[in-house]
């Protein structure tokens, strides 16, 4: 992956400029003389920054170099006589792509582990099962974790690693809480081709730096973040958050769409009536000039095509990589395999900020037959126990869950709220939840450092704007409703907020371990 004109080391001399804290010489067909004199030439670009230099798989060619270490995976040279050579000093690092390694390479004193592969990677074949994705991460990890010993466990991902989803990466794999024990998270990630086939590996290094800083801000458990502690102080934050908006002068947060045909004109509608700024574009090559531009993304899988798809995959890369939220509405996601997949891959690879939902698709997602779905509406009672079918959703996927219906429930596992606003003729016009959506995305963007806060000021306030439209002499079914919703969004107040927002902290057990 050496480009013309420019050598390993000072490759390898610019990622360190760039942030990057280990380097590992990976090196599969050269010769033995060739890879010792480029070890050496390496090793002096490392020993200059004072950076570790591993050697992968050839022991002997670390102790003819004297580097600080080796990586070797599950083939290659057991771990326990590795040490014998190399002593007691040097780093030893283990690959391991499964609990039962992971535990193995943890009790032999394996001083890191690199966990993988991740994602699917074009730098070398590997197998991809159930335990890879930020969710396979985490179970190895975690394993890892309840093997440690007085020396902490350290390790890393590898695997299709890159600027667009390495705080997804660190933020879903931190471990779930374990008796007796604090979340942690990885200590880094590993990565090949986002510096080596980059056109400035010091840049791409210190892109990934800022990500990996990045991610212990906005990632999972800083999600978790208090609404407030009483139904009135949550109603005057969520009022808070809609001011941020509404307040005169205020810039009008630019909300990306990439929607469906039904309601995209509503949409764009609804966003500009709740202080807003709407785009609507699906083109995949706009995404990366598009969404850095916005304040948050929303993708909405109804109507899907593939060109649309492949837009919602490029959005969600480039908000990866420009921290923006993303409101992912999985519209009628249980209806077809498609639909299932798409929605399985976009969380698997990219992760959501806010998941805004219905019951029918909450259970789909939940992989629950609780509550049926007749296309995209959700049929029949609902939850039995609703606040806990979010709460799930929510630890599954590490986000806030905005579950609508005749009473919303908006989670962030930690802390979930029903909203008990809203008008049956919400029920009767098409594209009600899909405006939901765009009013959560609105104000998700204007509270970033609290989601659920965001979500539950999107929720409040079209539900509203819904009860004021409903009550208005010139209503008389659908259509004029339709017509007035706009309006009231457009004429809703924070004082309407602090008077009238109907909500509830639900009580119950914080089950879901942080
Ligand atoms: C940090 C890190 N993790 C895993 C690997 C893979 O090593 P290995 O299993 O030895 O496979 P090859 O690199 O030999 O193809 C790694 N190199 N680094
Ligand atoms: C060398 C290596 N080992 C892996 C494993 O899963 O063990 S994945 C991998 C390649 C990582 O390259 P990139 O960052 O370009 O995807």
């Amino acid at each position: 992956m050496v480009p013309a004109g420019s050598t390993l080391a000072d490759i390898v001399s610019s990622a360190i400029l760039g942030g990057v804290t280990i380097v590992q010489l990976r090196e599969k067909t050269m010769s033995t003389q060739a890879f010792l004199t480029t070890a050496r030439a390496v090793h002096q670009v490392t020993q200059r920054h004072n950076v570790p230099l591993l050697i992968n798989d050839r022991i002997d060619v670390a102790l003819a170099v004297d580097a600080e270490g080796v990586h070797i995976g599950q083939d290659d040279m057991p771990l326990a006589t590795a040490r014998r050579l190399l002593g007691p000093d040097k780093i030893i690092g283990v690959s391991v792509g499964s609990p039962d390694e992971a535990r193995e390479a943890i009790e032999a004193s394996a001083d890191y582990l690199g966990i993988g592969p991740c994602f699917d990677t074009k730098t070398k074949s590997v197998r991809r099962d159930e335990l890879t994705g930020p969710r396979g991460v985490r179970a190895i990890w975690e394993a890892a974790l309840q093997a440690e010993g007085p020396v902490p466990a350290r390790a890393v991902a590898i695997g299709g690693i890159g600027p667009s989803n390495a705080a997804h990466v660190l933020g879903y794999s931190r471990s779930m809480v374990l008796p007796g024990t604090q979340a942690r998270a990885l200590d880094g990630l590993a990565v090949v081709s986002a510096i080596m086939a980059a056109a400035s590996p010091r840049a791409a290094a210190a892109q990934l730096a800022g990500q990996i800083r990045h991610a212990a801000d906005v990632a999972w458990p800083a999600l978790l973040r208090d609404p407030g502690s009483s139904s009135a102080e949550i109603v005057s934050a969520i009022a808070d958050v809609f001011s941020s908006v509404r307040a005169p002068g205020a810039a009008r947060p630019l909300v990306q769409h990439i929607t469906n045909m039904v309601v995209i004109n509503d949409s764009a509608n609804a966003c500009l009536a709740l202080g807003g700024s709407p785009i609507m574009e699906s083109l995949a090559a706009d995404q990366q000039h598009l969404v850095p531009l916005a304040s948050s993304l929303l993708v909405n899988i109804g109507t899907l095509d593939l060109a649309a798809m492949a837009g919602m995959r490029a959005a969600m890369r480039a908000a990866g990589e420009h921290h923006r939220p993303v409101v992912l509405d999985p519209v009628a996601v249980g209806a077809t395999p498609t639909r299932r997949a798409l929605v399985a891959e976009l969380l698997e690879h990219h992760g959501a900020c806010v998941v805004k939902a219905n019951a029918g698709e909450v259970a789909a997602l939940l992989g629950s037959a609780e509550v049926p779905m007749n296309g995209v509406d959700s049929v029949g009672g609902g939850f039995a126990d609703p606040a806990a079918a979010v709460r799930r959703l929510s630890a599954m996927h590490r986000c806030v869950v905005a579950m609508t219906g005749r009473v919303d429930y908006v989670s962030n596992c930690a802390a979930t709220v029903a909203v008990r606003n809203g008008h049956a003729l919400q029920a009767e016009i098409t594209g009600a939840g899909c405006m939901a959506g765009t009013a959560v995305a609105v104000f998700v963007g204007a509270a970033r450092a609290n989601p659920l806060l965001g979500a539950l000021a999107g929720i409040v306030a079209i539900n509203l704007a819904a009860e004021h439209a409903a009550r208005r002499p010139d209503v008389h079914g659908p259509g004029s409703f339709r017509q007035a919703l706009f309006d009231e969004m457009h004429a809703l107040t924070r004082q309407h907020i602090l008077d009238e927002a109907a909500i509830e902290l639900v009580p119950g057990p914080n089950a879901v371990p942080l």
